[in-house]
């Protein structure tokens, strides 16, 4: 479960309401597995605060989503967290448009998946689903892989049809190098169960739906509901 909105919601008054520690905590009562929060540069909705609080205050492992900069490193080996995914980031975007580019960008994030690493943190990089990404992840020493499932999630028919094709044999490939493949962005009760359904996925880290469905539905409820399609979704492909 990916809690920044929470964050985003309470970022609007500058207050401290509503918390996105509670969330997590309520996350995992609902079955959630873990938490992610994504500490952007520009700080526009988790804090650095929220970082320490989750760490002392959650029992689940949390996923530390940070850009490849010398300030996210030195935060991330403070921090410690279980994990941290590398993500590319923009100011002006108004989310994470897409993957890193793991190939072009490879001597700039060599060091930052050496020294993740070396600290004790499990490495994962949001790449897209193609394979050039995956072999340079793979390159880069990264156990583990998130693919970009936000073009999927936006996309209709034939063209919806065809991501999750793309999706799928990344998935596959990205297993069969080696790599431990998770997958997030943008997935909702209608997007997850293809993805949920891929044996090989071992994530899913899902936020932002959650907290919109949750004005209506309650939290609690919204997570339940994914995690029941979620594990339908796999249950299914296994009795297949
Ligand atoms: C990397 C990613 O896919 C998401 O974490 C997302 O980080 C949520 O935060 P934003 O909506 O600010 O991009
Ligand atoms: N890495 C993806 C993530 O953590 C959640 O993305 P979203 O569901 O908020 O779009």
């Amino acid at each position: 479960m990916n809690i920044d909105h929470v964050a985003t919601i309470r970022n609007a008054r500058g207050g401290a309401h509503p918390d996105p520690v509670r969330a997590a905590k309520l996350a995992a009562k609902a079955g959630a597995d873990g938490i992610t929060a994504h500490l952007r540069e520009d700080r526009r909705h988790i804090s650095d605060n929220d970082i320490k609080r989750l760490r002392a205050e959650i029992d689940l492992p949390l996923n530390f989503e940070m850009a490849a900069t010398d300030e996210m490193l030195a935060i991330a080996i403070a921090a410690k967290p279980h994990a941290a995914c590398i993500v590319p980031e923009k100011r002006e975007e108004r989310t994470t448009e897409g993957g890193l580019d793991a190939a072009g960008g490879h001597n700039h994030l060599k060091r930052y998946v050496a020294e993740l690493g070396a600290a004790g943190i499990r490495v994962s990089l949001f790449i897209e689903a193609s394979k050039a990404q995956l072999d340079a992840a793979r390159h880069l020493g990264a156990p583990v892989v998130e693919i970009h499932t936000g073009a999927y999630c936006e996309a209709t028919g034939a063209a919806q049809a065809r991501e999750l094709d793309r999706i799928r044999d990344a998935v596959r490939y990205g297993a069969s190098i080696g790599l431990e493949v998770h997958a997030g962005h943008g997935l909702g009760f209608d997007t997850v169960s293809p993805i949920a359904a891929m044996p090989e996925i071992a994530e899913l880290n899902i936020g932002h739906f959650l907290i919109g469905e949750a004005v209506f539905a309650g939290l609690e409820n919204s997570i339940a509901e994914m995690r029941r399609l979620m594990d339908e979704a796999r249950q299914e492909s296994g009795d297949q």
